[in-house]
């Protein structure tokens, strides 16, 4: 601003006194909703205190009535309250941008501000700020000032952006104002990414780029698929698309009918406010291993993903490592559905059945058995034996007795070859000849990786039940970590639109998930998009990270800062006492959050156990913990995935710890959580994957 300062003075007396007005209109309207608020407390009051003097005196009828319009002055009064939310929260910071649009060449602009939330002056009568969602703030996103267009429920809208400026305004004074010609957002982005972390995730409203206003607003895709470099936004995008389908389809979606299938609980905490911060109610969240429990009918008991990860870091198992490639194959999901073809084909040995001296032949048992493949199998026997005895009927002109009517199901029931699911599943395993991929894990508990090829094979011959069957939209996060057989039983269970997003380079474990091109493969229709630009490090920050796992796709924004630390100690425990002091100097500095992001949990709790004596407030994240909050925060990089820090520090970045593919994609995890400081320490020699960059 302050370059611009004299040409601005103008401009920013006129949009002090617009804020001032605008100021204005709030407080007459918070006045007013005040006054109606008092006024419904009182009708409502009135109402009851009536209807309890005078419940002597009336009928049924008048009573159900009373209680109806309480009921209905409850609602009002309820609406109205959040009404005086909004009004409050717009005070704080009214709206973040205008820009003048002209209709036609010649005629006047009309100045347009957008913010948070929309404001009508209901006592003038006139829209004051309109939602950053509604169809004439997109211009904000996506264009600079001249020739535009704009879709609107009627169809295109063309003119011309005369002003497009940027503010940032906080508890009534103007912070921030900029003009653009050019890129407005830039510097304002660049300020914003620069401040340090909160409890959690920000909205971005004011800042978010074209290409991600393009997905936020893409309500034609059925599918759509976010393939995003870390840091690019994906989740924060993600949850402002939701925020806008919200808004555009109020009549037919609200959040109730949302699902967000997420990673763990920490990140569910971490991007809980989102949606709150802007104007919108949370959305049901729910994760696979949740989802897996209950398709499952509770069933089984199964090792965890979060396990079957840690097993894989803790001992180098090649027998594992094949299993669960080929569980993850493409291939394997083609077999399946081979298999389960094979099961319907072979489970009904139809026979002739002579039933109260009438024969039903078996051809006609196989017919009418084959037509009810998407039926559970005891619902299937129950449905055959029903049309049997009407066949019966009309046949041979005989009604069956209540005994023989249970003759005829029990012996369609003798017809079914029945097994449990889990013997089916080993049975696809001898079928493949290959008896050695079926193993169970610890303490007998189906190995993670059997849990979803599982359910699939249950869906394929018996159906499933779930809560969630009338999901509207559902968002999965962190698509990488699932297997196309995940997918296969997603699109089974969910036919709704989905938002489906991750990043190729931050998968947690390699031999377990998939990429975008294999979810294509199974959830059909779907469109993809890349966000290449990575926003959440600085510069130096994400070129380091870029060295160790190299994406060529990649842009790196320009926000400098330092340069990571490569910290080499002598012994573990000068090690310990370096990271200790690293977070002494975290405590003094204007930072909020800083995570040391370990390989292994076992690591990070070694790591905890040595620091808990000297630091206050530490943290240690497990798979069992459930909220993410500011301070030091220890955990491992699949805990951390999808987390941010304004600080990270890597221990034990040493040759012998950092060795396989894995661990250099949990080491990209690890230091891409870093916003403005990394740090890594180790002693002996260091990781080769540092070494290049060093
Ligand atoms: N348009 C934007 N304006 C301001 N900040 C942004 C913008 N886009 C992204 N960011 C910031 O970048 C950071 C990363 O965003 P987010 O966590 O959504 O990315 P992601 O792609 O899901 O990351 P990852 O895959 O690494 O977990 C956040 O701090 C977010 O606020």
């Amino acid at each position: 601003m302050s370059e611009n300062h004299h040409e601005l003075l103008p401009a920013e007396r006129e949009e002090r006194d617009h804020l001032d007005d605008v100021e204005a209109r709030l407080k007459r309207n918070l006045d007013d909703t005040d006054a109606r608020l008092r006024h419904y407390a009182q009708d409502i009051q009135d109402q009851k205190e009536y209807l309890w003097s005078s419940r002597d005196e009336m009928d049924h009828v008048e009573k159900i009535s009373a209680r109806e319009s309480i009921q209905q002055a409850v609602m009002t009064g309820e609406a109205t309250q959040a009404k005086r939310n909004r009004l409050l929260k717009l005070f704080r910071s009214p709206y973040f941008g205008r820009l003048d649009f002209a209709q036609d060449h010649g005629k006047d602009a009309e100045p347009i501000y957008i913010g948070i939330h929309h404001f009508h002056d209901d006592l003038a009568r006139r829209n004051v700020v309109y939602d950053w969602r509604a169809p004439i703030a997109s211009l904000f996103y996506d264009y600079e000032t001249g020739a535009a267009r704009y879709e609107s429920p009627e169809g295109h809208v063309d003119g011309e952006i005369r002003l497009k400026r940027q503010f940032r305004i906080k508890h009534g004074e103007i912070e921030l104002m900029i003009d653009s010609a050019v890129n407005v957002v830039d510097d304002v982005l660049q300020e914003e990414l620069s401040r340090s972390s909160d409890e959690g995730m920000k909205n971005i409203v004011a800042t978010i780029q074209r290409d991600q206003n393009a997905i936020i607003r893409n309500d034609d895709a059925k599918v759509l698929i976010i393939q995003g470099v870390a840091g690019s936004g994906k989740t924060s995008i993600a949850l402002h698309r939701i925020a806008y389908l919200l808004y555009r389809f109020k009549d037919s979606l609200s959040s109730e009918d949302i699902l967000i299938i997420s990673p763990n609980r920490v990140f569910a905490d971490y991007i809980a406010n989102v949606l709150p911060e802007l104007g919108e109610e949370s959305v049901n969240e729910v994760g696979m291993e949740d989802l897996a429990h209950e398709l499952l009918d509770g069933q089984y008991r199964f090792q965890t993903f979060f396990e079957q990860t840690s097993m894989l870091l803790e001992k180098d198992d090649e027998a594992m490592k094949a299993r669960l490639r080929y569980k993850a194959s493409t291939e394997f999901l083609k077999q399946l559905d081979a298999y389960a073809a094979h099961v319907e084909q072979h489970r009904f040995a139809a026979e002739d059945l002579w039933i109260a001296r009438r024969l039903v032949p078996g051809w006609l048992l196989e017919e009418v058995f084959r037509k009810h493949r998407s039926l559970p199998s005891k619902q299937r026997i129950k449905q055959v034996a029903w049309e049997i005895e009407r066949k019966i009927g009309n046949q041979y002109n005989y009604d069956l007795m209540p005994e023989e009517r249970k003759e005829l199901t029990a012996s369609i029931r003798q017809m079914l070859r029945e097994s449990t699911l889990r013997e089916t599943y080993k049975g696809f395993y001898e079928w493949v000849g290959q008896p050695e991929y079926f193993k169970a894990a610890k303490g007998g508990k189906l190995e993670y990786a059997d849990v979803f090829p599982m359910i699939y094979l249950k869906m394929r011959l018996d159906g499933v039940h779930s809560a969630w069957r009338n999901v509207k939209h559902l968002l999965i996060d962190e698509m990488q970590d699932y297997t196309p057989v995940q997918y296969a039983v997603i699109g089974r269970l969910f036919s709704c639109r989905k938002t489906i997003l991750g990043d190729a380079y931050q998968s947690v474990n390699p031999y377990s998930g998939s990429k975008a091109e294999e979810i294509r493969g199974v959830l059909h229709q779907a469109a993809y998009v890349t966000l290449n630009k990575s926003f959440r490090s600085s510069y130096e920050i994400t070129r380091f990270a870029q060295r160790i796992s190299p994406n060529p796709e990649l842009e790196v924004i320009e926000r400098h800062g330092d340069e990571p630390d490569i910290i080499k100690c002598r012994t573990k425990r000068d090690e310990t006492a370096t990271i200790a002091e690293l977070i002494t100097a975290f405590a003094a500095s204007d930072h909020n959050t800083l995570g040391v992001v370990c390989k292994t949990q076992k690591q990070a709790q070694r790591l905890f156990d040595g620091l808990k004596e000297t630091v206050d407030n530490l943290q240690l994240l497990s798979e069992q913990s459930l909220s993410f909050s500011t301070g030091v925060i220890i955990c491992t990089a699949h805990m951390a995935k999808g987390l941010e820090f304004d600080r990270v520090i890597v221990p034990d970045v040493s040759e012998r710890n950092y060795v396989t593919e894995m661990d250099r994609n949990l080491l990209y995890v690890a230091c891409t959580r870093a916003m403005h400081r990394l740090t890594l320490t180790h002693t002996g020699r260091p990781a080769s994957f540092i070494e290049q960059v060093e």
